[in-house]
């Protein structure tokens, strides 16, 4: 259609692969929509000034360049999950909002792993492509049944759980390991929510992987990992590829180690064409059951993620804000000014308790979190943006830029699915006058239902010190100058920026200790630029009671409590993310209790 005097005014979007009708329908209403599929990287930068949306999939890279030549930009919408293949900080500096579909092909997905696992079960395309060369091999062909055998599931998220309920009505066993999963989602679905991944190897018949891609997932199922479960179990990955490393998925299907795999994605998509690779041996294996990223190939699902991605395009552009935006303000552009410092703080003191708390291998269980405002931030109208920054605080450690998205509209929604509860209070007379507003977080794992086969006698002390220790957790912040400080961490009154990458050692507090880090870390070329040693100043993990208050409160049967004060937790700010080595060389050579590696 020739572009009219009225047409010239419409903004324009552009969308350079295959994306459902329904949702471009939407658009066409009131935008331009080009398709214009099999544009090269250079004919794309070419032409992208000229739009003001940019829909795709997960073929089309959208680079820092193509981004900058985009000048009327204003949304990147993937129609689908992974935001891999797009350049997020480049567009969040360029003030470019990108937005995804977090739901819309979950079901798609979950339904695609089954489709592999009873394949694989069945030897399904091994027996098709036998008939097809007009064999009739009935006895090579013989499967296994599904039914009474346990099914391992890492990362019980939102596909792992639609997996797990499907597979309990196959009269499978679930089991699965998620250190971040809530234990109530697990039990309501009839799963075995087991301690950590090394509790769940030995007991999977099939193991399927439903985590995202992570520093922390990467290579996650690797030679020592398979090497750990059952002598013919098998494997499913239909999350990301590189999550199993695929020499070592190749090597236990060789052995017999597993006696089936079945791959929906690859480290390198398309996989490399090379014969001796890794793929190209996995992809030809008898044994491997594979599909070409097809998890959310579904008409529904496309239908679903256009429509989600489409709608969010409209509402951008009519200056609005959209559900899922993976880059998005959670501040509402009226309440910056008062709020953003507050926001961050409280984004950051969720994402440390996330990554100092919690263990990527262990179930942590922690789900009830008291959030309390004092001095002048509780005099706020509504506390909603604060909430939010703590749930994305809390979660994106843990999820990948693709699937997390949490904003001031949806947080409550995925508090809920997540399982995590927060009590909000607020408190006009500040619990110290040494700021004008304090924020202190404090998590307590979920009431657990009292055992009925064991009887203990415990100590009111005994009690209290043991739910002080070891089930409380606490974080305090404060904002000076705009920028968030910690204050506080479990019993360790501190002050440092919460900015930057941070090692954070729990230690004796004794003469040299600081000397023998500083040259560990300087031997791995890890500068150190601020340190700062937080004393135990707190007797036990109680809010708001500091040491000198509570040695009043002490009564004789608490005399023998060890000497807490030679503990202290030494908080280094260094250039650069240091590797579990660099941390169990801490432990082994520095003489340090326990430590954290923490980017915030
Ligand atoms: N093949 C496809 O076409 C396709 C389609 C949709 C989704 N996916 C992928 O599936 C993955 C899961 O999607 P989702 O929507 O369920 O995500 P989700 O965020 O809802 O769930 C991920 C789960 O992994 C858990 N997790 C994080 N780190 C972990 C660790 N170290 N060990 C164990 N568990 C850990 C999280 O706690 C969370 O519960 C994503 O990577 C997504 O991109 C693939
Ligand atoms: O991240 C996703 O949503 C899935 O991996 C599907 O990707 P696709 O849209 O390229 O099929």
């Amino acid at each position: 259609m020739e572009a009219t005097q009225e047409d010239a005014t419409r903004p324009k979007a552009l969308c350079p692969e295959k994306l459902s009708p329904d949702g471009l329908g939407l658009l066409r209403k009131s935008i331009d929509v080009d398709e214009r599929k099999g544009l090269t990287a250079e004919e794309l930068i070419e032409i992208i000034p000229a739009y003001e949306a940019l829909l795709v999939r997960s073929e089309t890279k959208v680079t820092a360049d193509l981004l900058a030549a985009a000048k009327r930009l204003k949304v990147v919408a993937r129609a689908g999950v992974g935001v891999d293949n797009v350049d997020v900080p480049a567009a969040t500096k360029l003030g470019i909002i990108v937005v995804n579909s977090p739901s819309g092909n979950i079901q798609a997905a979950a339904e695609h792993t089954v489709a592999l696992l009873l394949s694989m079960a069945r030897n399904i395309p091994d027996a098709c492509a036998s008939l097809k060369a007009a064999k009739w091999e009935r006895s090579r062909l013989v499967g296994v049944e599904v039914k009474g055998k346990t099914l391992g599931i890492i990362g019980l998220g939102k596909v792992g759980l639609i997996v797990a309920r499907m597979a309990r009505g196959m009269g499978m066993q679930v089991a699965a390991a998620d250190p971040y999963a809530s234990p109530s989602v697990a039990e309501a679905a009839n799963v075995n929510l087991v301690g950590s991944l090394g509790e769940l190897l030995p007991v999977a018949d099939f193991l399927t992987i439903h985590t995202p891609m992570l520093a922390s997932t990467k290579g996650m199922l690797s030679h020592a990992e398979i090497g750990q479960m059952k002598k013919g179990s098998r494997i499913l990955n239909v999350a990301r590829g590189g999550i199993v490393d695929e020499v070592a998925l190749l090597a236990a299907l060789e052995s017999g180690q597993i006696s089936g795999a079945a791959i929906d994605v690859f480290t390198k998509e398309p996989p490399n064409k090379d014969p001796e690779s890794a793929a190209s041996k996995l992809i030809a294996h008898p044994k491997c059951v594979c599909t070409p990223h097809l998890g959310a190939s579904t008409v529904e699902a496309q239908e679903n993620v256009s429509i989600d991605v489409c709608e969010q395009v409209l509402q951008i552009l009519a200056g609005e804000l959209p559900r899922s935006a993976v880059n998005a303000p959670i501040i509402l552009p009226a309440d910056h000014k008062t709020l953003q410092p507050f926001v961050a703080l409280v984004e950051k003191m969720g994402s440390l308790y996330t990554q100092h708390f919690t263990s990527p291998k262990e179930q942590s269980g922690r789900t009830t979190f008291d959030l309390t405002y004092e001095g002048e931030i509780s005099m706020i109208s509504s506390t909603k943006p604060l909430f939010a920054a703590f749930i994305k605080g809390l979660t994106s450690p843990i999820s990948d830029a693709e699937g997390f998205n949490v904003n001031i509209v949806n947080a409550e929604l995925v508090a809920k699915e997540r399982g995590i509860f927060v009590n909000e209070q607020k408190s006009r007379d500040p619990s110290t006058q040494a700021y004008s507003s304090l924020i202190t977080l404090v998590a307590r794992p979920p009431s657990r239902a009292p055992s009925l086969n064991r009887v203990e006698q415990v100590s009111t002390a005994d009690l209290n010190s043991r739910r002080a220790k070891e089930e409380r957790h606490i974080i305090s912040g404060y904002c000076s100058d705009r920028s968030p400080f910690i204050s506080r961490i479990d019993r360790f009154s501190t002050s440092f920026k919460a900015d930057g990458v941070l090692i954070i050692c729990h230690n004796y507090d004794s003469p040299g200790k600081i000397g023998v880090v500083g040259g560990l870390l300087g031997k791995e070329n890890v500068n150190i630029n601020f340190m700062s040693v937080a004393p135990a100043t707190y007797m036990n993990n109680e809010a708001h009671v500091p040491k000198m208050a509570q040695e009043r409160l002490r009564t004789p049967s608490d005399a023998s409590t060890p000497t807490e004060s030679t503990e202290a937790l030494m908080i280094l700010g260094v250039d650069r993310e240091v590797d579990d080595k660099v941390l169990k060389g801490l432990v082994e050579g520095g003489g340090v209790l326990s430590v954290s590696s923490v980017v915030l």
